[in-house]
């Protein structure tokens, strides 16, 4: 295979959802990009600008909604050579250092995380976030008696991956379909969600359901807290841009053949929605723990405001 397909073949993968989560699509994006430069070292100073930005606009193009592939892309892109040689040693290092930051952000969002989580706490999460497990399994590991409610997260059922993780962890946990949400909330002590995107004025752009979840949690008095690592804070919204929710295939909501049938049925399938700050307790990311109102000091220190919009 030749350096471009490998990373079209990428690109396909983030796009089929084969490899997914905010996090992982970002950083499966960063280490395409340096893969497919280091394979431009013949070229050209203005042809490898271009086949640079060609190839970043197709990792970028893949899915909308989660700006930590954008993030990803931008920082991993930036170098100020004017040889190829310099240009790809820039690019190399600074995928390094994003995908570096991004595994060890994990860890210290576990860390700060879970000391919000108390001995005894019924947890609720929703789809499959590695920044949520993260405070979760990490509030366990610290011998805290906890157990957690997973929604199903129709309609990939992501909820399944988070099931089986927590089990093979050892954590009891108990499945819940999407609509028990409201119902069960008077279960839990606190819910702790993931994020696609962060806008700059708090709000959490994240799994579809996400707001409902933190709807009957405030209804019912209980904290809502989101995992984010830094680069899941979206620059563009710093110029009043709205994050695009991703519409995804009719075929994973109800079968194509079914569908066929009913002339007269459309299906919707937004993957995200949008979670008012106001519904929001605290963001937790590798650099300590904020409230939502905090998010633009977030993007100007941590991700730069200088950053391509
Ligand atoms: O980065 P981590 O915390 O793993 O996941 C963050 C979010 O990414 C996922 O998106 P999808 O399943 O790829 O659509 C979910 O919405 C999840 O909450």
């Amino acid at each position: 295979m030749d350096a471009k397909e490998d990373l079209n073949t990428t690109a396909e993968k983030i796009k089929t959802m084969e490899i997914r989560g905010a996090g992982r699509i970002a950083v499966a994006a960063s280490a395409a990009l340096r893969d497919y430069v280091m394979t431009l070292k013949s070229l050209p100073m203005s042809e490898f600008n271009v086949k640079l930005e060609e190839a970043a606009k197709i990792l970028v193009d893949t899915r909308p909604t989660a700006v930590s592939l954008p993030n990803a892309v931008a920082l991993t892109k930036r170098h100020s050579a004017n040889n190829v040689y310099d240009a790809i040693d820039e690019i190399a290092k600074n995928a390094e250092k994003f995908i570096t930051n991004a595994e060890q952000a994990l860890g210290k969002i576990g860390k700060i995380g879970a000391e919000r989580i108390h001995d005894g706490d019924v947890i609720m999460t929703h789809c499959n976030s590695h920044a949520a497990l993260s405070i979760i399994k990490t509030a366990f590991d610290q011998g805290k008696d906890i157990s957690v409610i997973a929604t199903e997260s129709r309609p990939r059922r992501q909820g399944f991956i988070t099931i089986r993780e927590l089990n093979d962890y050892g954590i009891p946990t108990t499945l819940i379909v999407d609509s028990a949400v409201r119902l069960t909330m008077k279960e839990v002590d606190l819910v702790v969600v993931g994020a696609d995107s962060i806008t700059v004025n708090g709000a959490l752009i994240n799994k579809i359901g996400t707001s409902q979840l933190a709807m009957a949690a405030q209804e019912a008095r209980k904290n809502v807290i989101v995992a984010a690592e830094t680069y899941k804070f979206s620059p563009r919204t710093l110029l009043g841009e709205m994050v695009e929710i991703e519409d995804r295939s009719s075929d994973e909501v109800i079968d194509a053949d079914i569908l066929k049938e009913l002339p007269n049925v459309k299906v919707r399938n937004p993957a995200f929605d949008v979670t008012p700050a106001e519904y929001i307790d605290l963001i937790i990311t590798e650099v300590g723990a904020f409230p939502p109102a905090m998010a633009f000091t977030i993007l100007r220190d941590y991700l730069g405001l200088e950053i391509e919009v």
